[in-house]
């Protein structure tokens, strides 16, 4: 149990005080932060609570199986690690390698930012299934040479971020003038992009948050790459459809944390009318305010295959590295399986959609 001189930890909101008291405030800042007046933010958490479950009963049955698939690869449960950037200014010494080793101790899917602080093939040294997060950069001859890394490294798919046209407005970032990783840190994956001179390479600069990118990029990189490719970032049913025709082959319905567009909708309120689109095409992933078994189970409940958890993996990580992200997913598990066994769920798949209610 990670214990601070008068915290202990029972629940995923609990690590967010003890990553507090443990950060630099900047850093906690720009990890807490979403956009602007960060309705969005507390929407995602909000709407949870909203929702209620109706559990079935005198169904007899053991514990629960957590374990299952998505998109061929095998996870302990049906939980992931959303991608974030800079790990390294949680856990200095190893950043995302901490969290590669937890993913892997957990058995569960980690998706590897593209704005790692140590390269996509130093996670995958330390990891065991790694996703890999793009932002297709306008230089697509840059993209294609992550593409090519992410492979080599043994990366099982491609998630593509297409809620960043471009940069959220972040107000905590503005009021404390955090705009530049500090000495030492670096987009590691970015270094030998752009212009930049060899000291400086890696620079949050270098990387483009672009407009111009469309579903053309989409169809260039289905024809790059033989991977899976899922959209992160997907919020309108016309934009679901639309996907699958164009051969993506999942889609995680996020509106990043609230860091992006504000006053979009919670996931979780989106999550039906994209289930309706998609029509089980293509799995569903969701993100964005996951911070109970009862979370998860509600998301599977409404079609999800899986959920993925951002700020909770920060926290943990920022509390104690490696053991802290492994607390974190071990107390998710624990309530995830309470809570299908309360809801009368031998598995995720038990799960049905007049179980949660408005
Ligand atoms: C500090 C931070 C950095 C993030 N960096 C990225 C990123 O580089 N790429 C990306 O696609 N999403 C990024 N996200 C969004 C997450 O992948 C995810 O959508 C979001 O955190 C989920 O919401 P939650 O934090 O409430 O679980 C970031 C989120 C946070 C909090
Ligand atoms: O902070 C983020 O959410 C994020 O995705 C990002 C995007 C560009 C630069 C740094 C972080």
């Amino acid at each position: 149990m990670i214990r601070t001189t008068h915290m202990e930890v029972f629940n995923l909101r609990d690590f967010e005080d003890v990553a507090r008291e443990k950060l630099d405030p900047v850093y906690y800042d720009y990890f807490a932060s979403g956009a602007q007046d960060e309705v969005t933010l507390a929407a995602n958490e909000a709407a949870f609570r909203r929702l209620a479950l109706v559990p079935r009963i005198l169904r007899g049955h053991g514990p629960p199986r957590l374990a299952g698939s998505v998109l061929g690869c095998e996870s302990s449960m049906p939980v992931l690690l959303a991608p974030t950037a800079f790990h390294r200014l949680a856990w200095p010494s190893e950043g995302e390698a901490a969290t590669a080793r937890a993913a892997r101790e957990a058995g569960v899917i980690m998706i590897a930012a593209m704005l790692s602080t140590i390269t996509i093939e130093e996670i995958a040294a330390a990891g065991g299934t790694l996703w890999f997060q793009l932002y297709i950069q306008p230089d697509l001859g840059f993209t294609e040479s992550l593409v090519r890394r992410a492979e080599a490294a043994g990366c099982r798919a491609l998630v593509v971020t297409v809620d960043s046209p471009a940069l959220g407005r972040n107000e905590r970032g503005d009021r404390n003038d955090f705009h530049d990783l500090p000495p030492g840190i670096f987009c590691a994956n970015m270094r030998g992009s752009g212009r930049s001179d060899g000291r400086n390479d890696g620079h949050v600069r270098q990387v483009s948050l672009s407009p111009e990118i469309s579903w053309r990029h989409v169809e260039w990189l289905r024809g790059v790459t033989r991977l899976p490719i899922l959209l992160k970032g997907v919020l309108h049913p016309a934009d679901a459809a639309q996907a699958v025709s164009c051969g993506v082959d999942g889609l995680i319905v996020s509106n990043h944390g609230g860091r992006q567009l504000d006053t979009t909708p919670a996931t979780i309120d989106r999550l039906p009318v994209i289930a309706d689109a998609v029509g089980g095409q293509v799995p569903l992933l969701l993100d964005g305010g996951v911070r109970r078994g009862t979370d998860v189970v509600k998301a599977l409940a409404l079609g999800a295959s899986a959920v993925a958890l951002g700020r909770p993996v920060l926290w943990g990580l920022a509390g104690g590295g490696a053991d802290g992200v492994a607390q974190v997913l071990s107390l998710l598990r624990r309530e995830l399986e309470n809570a299908l066994t309360l809801c009368g769920a031998d598995s995720p798949g038990a799960l049905t959609k007049d179980q949660v209610v408005g």
